[in-house]
């Protein structure tokens, strides 16, 4: 394909001389008789090459370079000045200008000056290609664990990350589903190619079709360029779609057609892409029970759903407490800049008898905030936040001594369990707790758990 190029200038005839020249050179040429021009048809162009006068009306070269580079990253620029003002051709160049040449302008410099860039601007194209390579290839995360029931279920994953199975994770938020998906991507033969990951319920559902599909230039009002969709996208790599749950109804069927043939049919394309992706789906809903509310369509769950990974609560695998806590530390001192060797006994005890509703990513926050707070090298209660340290208060009134004292204790430990199960949420803990809102109010200022 013959190299594009625009050419502005507020001359007409310069733009003209220029356009006849380059194109008995074998180039294509668009001109422009304004900087507004210039941007309009950038916007609705790809060009390799645009020469630009710098001094012109309102918008000037300066503003083309700027728009153009904005627009299309690896677009060359060729700066156009007279002897006078060489001095904004040198500030162009240090805002990303190719080159620049002065006026009046031999032929001859004209066409090394436009060769020189085309050559350039390829170097900045594999460049950009290049980085992308480098950004997808990621380091490969550990997944600390610690329990016998993850560490059944990593067993399992080893059989399973060589091939190209699809794999669904079910688990609680926070529990490291997305985490999972990247070190089984990491340590799959698909490891260099795009681990490309996307949450179906945080994009709106017609964003959600472009984004996935990709679409063609014209498809609708505002699809100024061709766009390549994420599935596309990660050809022999690995597509992690997280809340699959929420995937509309009519997606689910194109994602199953493109699961049955390989093939992604791009908005408004007719020729379709290919797309040898593995697909790795995750979820913290009841998938079943959206099948028999017909929200999921059974089809695409088996081809999903071929193996599948049930991660267990973190208060279903205590033992892994301990580990992650530490893992975290080490973690957030480096961040945080702050020499932590680890967390007191005491502490400790309280970070394994709490139950975690946020999982994973709540213990990550409550030791990044202990590790901030830490005055010493060891995390001590005192840096943990109060629904951790209200257990203590349970464990400290373990010996009761009549049947009333007995009760009331009894009484106050449960609701302190269910309050902190319930992330401190009243309307729950006392829906929970099967009494209205008012008495729990009462009691939690009767035993001192709120004030
Ligand atoms: N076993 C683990 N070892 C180390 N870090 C972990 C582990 N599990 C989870 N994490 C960390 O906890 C945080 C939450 O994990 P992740 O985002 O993978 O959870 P998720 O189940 O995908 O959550 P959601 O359903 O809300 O998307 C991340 O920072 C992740 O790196």
């Amino acid at each position: 394909m013959k190299p594009k190029i625009l050419i502005v200038d507020d001359e007409p005839d310069i733009c003209k001389a220029l356009a006849f020249l380059l194109k008995r050179e074998g180039y294509s040429t668009t001109t422009a008789n304004s900087g507004e021009d210039a941007i309009e048809k950038l916007k609705a162009e790809g060009f390799d090459i645009v020469i630009t006068d710098i001094k012109m009306g309102k918008v000037d070269g300066m503003a083309v370079l700027e728009k153009a580079k904005e627009l299309h990253p690896d677009i060359a620029v060729i700066m156009m000045t007279a002897f006078a003002s060489i001095e904004s051709a040198v500030d162009a160049m240090k805002r990303g200008a190719t080159d620049y040449i002065v006026k009046p302008f031999h032929n001859e410099e004209i066409k090394i000056t436009v060769k020189k860039a085309i050559e350039q601007k390829k170097l900045i194209t594999e460049n950009i290609a290049l980085k992308q390579q480098i950004s997808q290839r990621m380091a490969c995360k550990d997944f600390i664990t610690n329990s016998e029931s993850m560490l059944k279920i990593l067993e399992t994953l080893e059989k399973v990350i060589p091939t190209k199975s699809n794999i669904m994770i079910l688990g609680e938020s926070g529990t490291g589903k997305g985490l999972m998906a990247e070190m089984i991507h990491c340590n799959s033969p698909r490891r260099d190619k795009s681990f490309i990951s996307i949450n179906c319920s945080a994009i709106p559902e017609g964003l959600l079709e472009s984004e996935l599909f990709g679409y063609k230039k014209g498809a609708f009002t505002g699809a100024v360029s061709d766009k390549l969709g994420l599935i596309p996208l990660a050809h022999e790599g690995t597509l992690f779609l997280d809340e699959i749950g929420d995937m509309p109804v009519n997606l689910q069927a194109k994602l199953l057609k493109v699961l049955e043939t390989g093939e992604v049919y791009p908005l408004g394309d007719t020729k379709p892409k290919i797309a040898d992706v593995r697909i790795i789906s995750a979820t913290n809903v009841d998938i079943e029970n959206k099948i028999r509310e017909g929200k999921f369509r059974e089809d695409l769950y088996w081809r999903l759903n071929v193996i599948e990974i049930k991660i267990p609560p973190l208060r279903e695998r205590k033992d892994d407490i301990e580990v992650i806590a530490k893992h975290f530390i080490n973690k957030f001192s480096s961040e945080h800049k702050k020499i932590i060797k680890g967390i007191d006994k005491e502490a400790m005890s309280l970070l394994i008898a709490y139950s975690w509703p946020g999982n994973v990513r709540e213990l990550g926050n409550v030791i990044e905030r202990a590790v901030v707070l830490a005055d010493s090298d060891y995390i001590t209660v005192e840096n943990l936040p109060d629904k951790l340290k209200m257990l203590k208060m349970v464990e400290h009134t373990a010996q009761p001594s009549t049947l009333k004292t007995y009760l009331s204790d009894y009484e106050k430990n449960l609701i302190i369990r269910l309050y902190n199960a319930h992330n401190r949420n009243k309307e729950q803990t006392a829906i929970a707790l099967g009494i209205d809102l008012a008495t729990l109010y009462r009691k939690l200022k009767k035993y001192g758990i709120e004030e």
